[in-house]
């Protein structure tokens, strides 16, 4: 009888202790990246395996002996995940799911449950993000896969660490386990008790800017920097998450990418004006959002439509200079350029702002993507080298849970009991929680991801280029190139209106309700992918707010001339509704 650990990478058979011991040994040192790290203690007794199950009470260990009927085979991965997520899994093995003790639902996403859960083998709190398959549909699968392995390819403090995957040979379902971090920005700045000091801001923007810069020169641009999907723990560090829209770029070979990204309050002007060719510049627009509302205690540009956020963008940070619009070449030029300029007014806007910020903000929020600069030239802004000096993220607060889930049952439950105390029905409350919740909700681009494929295979061949060479692994920058092929983006202002990478008519992305994808619910939709099976769109239909009158009167008529396609509500066109 010979006790047994062995790693959780995939073994064919049981061996003797000593062996399996040295071998882990000599794989540490040149360990590929195995995030389940997972050591299983298993007792052979007569061909019978006892497994010892561990569990975790009150900081210690207790071996808990499990008889087993038959030797159970290693954990091995499932074949419809190994078929077409091979490279995403590559080097590591899974984890299995009766390893965790969940604990607690506390994240819903649109393609993801999220739990808390308790791993037995280390103890430790992790997060479980359950991925949604619409049938395992390969399309749902590469999605994920992409998020796995722009994760594999990140390793920095303020960067969510992927620390393994569960799923079993004969599983349908796959899990991501992360760390486990307490809150996220958005949960904390919708708390009404917290009013963050400058010295917060720095500390959190530092940190923000920070995982930034590190995804960029890895050649990953997020492409959905928003609150709640910065998390923070309970010893203040800050983590950038959720990568289901992230892409490799390639600063050097710029090639077109979907339009189609970024949660709506936080979507640079460029993406709104169907930009196809762009890059860091995306997120750092983000981050001046997020600089802001970590100043002004709310979101800056809370638009409801496509058009509306365009609207507010201008009003605040000014319409393009002519030299952008001659330069730039927006697919959407046409149509949204207003006949009037507006003026630039951030700094009467945000007069109360500490003044070493007013750069900063003024940077980071510069209509022209290239005068944004970059994550690395933001942290050397004067905002940071002057006092009031960034705090140590560990003397931050320890606030009670803040995500934006456990904020909006917190509300819930208040606006409850006031209609239990008789101010109105518990459903009139709930009636008017919807209608609150809908227009402070940002509205995510409708359709995305027309690169995911592309990505993939791009990645695939250079693998298969030179499988011996790891960096290689990772599709250098511009696989998103080659999706310009397979999805028309769209065409110049003089050409018939087809607008964005996913072939999406103006119609249908920005006044169809259908494609909205406002969601009711704490975190906000995310674009699937095209291709993707419909049950990942948005369902709901909600309503859309029109753009002011006058913005649309300034819209130039000619553009309408042409803008047939234009609907409202599958209706009216836009000249019809607004007068155009
Ligand atoms: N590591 C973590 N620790 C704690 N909570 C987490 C963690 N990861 C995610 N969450 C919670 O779950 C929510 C949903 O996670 P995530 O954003 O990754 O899912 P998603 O399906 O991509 O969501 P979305 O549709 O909003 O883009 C987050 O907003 C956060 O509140």
């Amino acid at each position: 009888m010979g006790c047994i650990i062995g790693k959780s990478v995939a073994r064919e058979r049981w061996e003797p202790a000593e062996q399996s011991d040295r071998r882990g040994k000599a794989e540490e040192g040149a360990s590929v990246a195995v995030a389940a790290e997972a050591k299983e203690v298993r007792v052979r007794n007569g061909g019978v395996v006892r497994e010892r199950e561990r569990s975790f009470k009150s900081g210690e260990f207790v071996a808990k002996p499990k008889l087993n009927q038959s030797l159970r085979p290693q954990q091995a991965w499932p074949p419809w995940l190994s078929a077409v997520a091979g490279d995403a899994i590559e080097g590591w093995a899974p984890r299995r799911a009766d390893s965790f003790e969940k604990l607690d639902k506390i994240g819903q996403g649109t393609y993801s449950n999220v739990y808390k859960a308790r791993d037995l083998i280390t103890g430790k709190i992790v997060a479980l993000k359950k991925v949604r398959f619409d049938n395992l549909e390969p399309e749902s699968v590469k999605f994920m896969a992409r998020e796995i392995l722009v994760l594999r390819k990140l390793d920095h403090p303020n960067v969510v660490k992927l620390e393994g995957l569960v799923t079993s040979r004969m599983s349908t379902s796959l899990y991501l386990v992360f760390e486990y971090m307490e809150h996220d920005l958005a949960g904390l700045v919708a708390c009404s008790g917290i009013k963050f000091s400058e010295p917060q801001v720095k500390c959190y923007m530092k940190q923000l800017l920070s995982g930034l810069d590190h995804c960029h020169t890895r050649g990953v641009l997020h492409r959905d920097i928003k609150g709640s999907n910065l998390l923070i723990d309970n010893e203040g560090i800050l983590k950038i998450a959720d990568f289901g829209l992230a892409s490799f770029y390639d600063p050097g070979k710029r090639l077109p990418m979907t339009s189609r990204v970024v949660t709506l309050w936080y979507r640079p002007p460029e993406l709104l004006l169907g930009a196809t060719y762009y890059d860091v510049g995306v997120d750092l627009w983000s981050a001046g959002c997020i600089l802001g509302e970590l100043l002004s205690g709310k979101p800056i540009l809370p638009g409801r439509t496509e058009v509306e956020q365009l609207h507010k963008i201008f009003k605040l940070c000014g319409s393009p200079s002519e030299e952008y619009w001659r330069k730039s070449k927006l697919p959407h030029a046409t149509i949204f350029k207003p006949q009037q300029p507006y003026k630039r007014c951030l700094r009467e806007t945000f007069k109360d702002f500490p003044p070493p910020s007013m750069p900063l903000i003024e940077s980071l929020l510069a209509m022209d993507p290239d005068e944004r600069g970059t994550a690395a030239s933001a942290l050397k802004s004067e905002f940071f080298s002057t006092k009031p000096y960034a705090c140590e993220p560990s003397s931050l607060p320890k606030y009670p849970p803040s995500k934006e889930m456990d904020v909006k049952l917190r509300d819930e439950e208040a606006r409850r009991q006031r209609a239990l105390n008789g101010k109105g029905s518990v459903a009139d409350s709930t009636r008017r929680l919807r209608t609150r919740d809908r227009s402070e909700r940002a509205i995510p681009a409708p359709e995305a991801n027309a690169e995911l494929q592309v990505n993939l295979d791009r990645l695939r061949s250079l693998s298969q280029a030179n499988p011996t060479s790891k960096s290689e692994k990772f599709p250098p920058p511009h696989h998103d190139g080659a999706a310009a092929a397979r999805f028309p983006v769209g065409k110049s202002s003089n050409g018939p209106l087809s607008f964005g990478a996913t072939n999406v008519s103006f119609s249908s992305a920005i006044f169809e309700p259908k494609s909205s994808g406002i969601t009711h619910s704490g975190s906000l939709r995310k674009p699937p992918a095209v291709g993707e099976p419909s049950s990942r769109r948005p369902k709901k239909e909600e309503p859309q707010m029109a753009p002011s009158r006058s913005f649309m009167r300034s819209l130039r008529p000619s553009s309408f001339g042409r803008s047939m396609d234009f609907r409202v509500k599958g209706k009216q066109s836009v000249s019809e509704v607004f007068g155009g």
